[in-house]
């Protein structure tokens, strides 16, 4: 038997550098509208074609079964979707920070899907990928698209954005934040009036930046109210989706490693460098 040919695909790390609520729809899903930027932490993912149409991953996530694994429900969503009879191995390197906001699961079914469509042949259209996408979760059409964007709907409705060089201080509270357990918060805060929704949009990517979901997730979780005020005496920071993770924008990497180092013994986190587009998006 032929030893499997693996190729290895990136899946960034995001950071929502703004994330309005903005209203609700019928199916419980909450209406966003929030500008995603791709950073240079990734998980990669390698995959190698198989003929007997299995979907196997060879090293899943402690605490994660395979079958529930985002990356093997993607596989087997484009089969279904291509009626492709290839299967696929895949061996996954996780880096992202898992319930951190920082949308690594997402990324990775986006990887599988954008790799498994050029390798199966399977030949359909981004929009048909991200259309597929959004079924597995509302962070996933973003990183299908491809570009730093604007995000309306519940996350798939997107127009690319042009963001300046910057570079990120990323702390990393030591908790995982279930992202349903925030929105039903929120929502119940909206219903008893102590929250609202966001009707008017500020000025997109210039401070002040807000996160609607940040106080819900600061009262439920002290350790991110902890890292946000650690970065306040550098800066504003903000949360990043759902949370846990928080971050500062910094204007050269001098900046963001300086003030890493002063927080470092403290708080896990990392120094990434805001990319420009998905590292697999190629200009056609
Ligand atoms: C908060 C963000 O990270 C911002 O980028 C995303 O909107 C979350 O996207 P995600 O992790 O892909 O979320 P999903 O896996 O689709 O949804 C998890 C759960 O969060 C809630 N949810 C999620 C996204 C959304 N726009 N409204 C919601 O109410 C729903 O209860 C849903 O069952
Ligand atoms: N390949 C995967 N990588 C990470 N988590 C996965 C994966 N597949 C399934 N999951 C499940 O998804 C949950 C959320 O993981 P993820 O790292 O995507 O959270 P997140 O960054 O907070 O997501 P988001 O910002 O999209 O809300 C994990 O706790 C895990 O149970």
């Amino acid at each position: 038997m032929t030893e499997p040919v693996f190729h290895t695909y990136p899946a960034p790390a995001k950071l929502n550098l703004n994330l309005l609520i903005t209203g609700k729809r019928d199916d419980g899903y909450h209406l966003l509208d929030s500008d995603f930027r791709f950073i240079d932490l990734c998980d990669s993912i390698d995959i190698a074609l198989r003929d007997d149409g299995d979907i196997v991953l060879l090293n899943p996530i402690p605490g994660v079964p395979a079958d529930s694994d985002l990356t093997v429900r993607a596989a087997r969503l484009l089969q279904q979707a291509s009626g492709s009879t290839q299967g696929a191995s895949l061996r996954l390197h996780k880096r992202i920070p898992m319930g951190g906001g920082l949308g690594g699961g997402s990324s990775d079914a986006a990887t599988v899907l954008l790799a498994l469509n050029r390798l199966w042949g399977c030949g359909l259209s981004r929009a048909a990928l991200m259309q597929l996408g959004v079924k597995l979760g509302a962070d996933v059409p973003v990183f299908i698209f491809g570009r730093n964007a604007r995000a309306t709907g519940i996350g798939e409705q997107l127009s690319e954005i042009s963001l300046p060089e910057a570079w990120y201080v990323v702390l990393q509270p030591t908790v995982q934040v279930p992202t349903a357990a925030v929105f039903k918060e929120f929502s119940r805060r909206v219903l008893t009036g102590q929250a609202g929704f966001s009707t008017m949009r500020t000025l997109a990517t210039t401070p002040p930046r807000q996160n609607d979901l940040q106080s819900v997730v600061c009262q439920m979780y002290p350790a991110v109210n902890e890292a946000l005020s650690a970065l306040r005496e550098c800066g504003s920071p903000l949360m990043t989706g759902s949370g846990a993770c928080v971050f500062l924008e910094c204007g050269d990497e001098n900046q963001a490693k300086t003030v890493y180092r002063s927080l470092s013994s403290r708080f896990s986190g990392f120094v990434a460098k805001g990319l420009a587009a998905h590292p697999m998006f190629d200009r056609e």
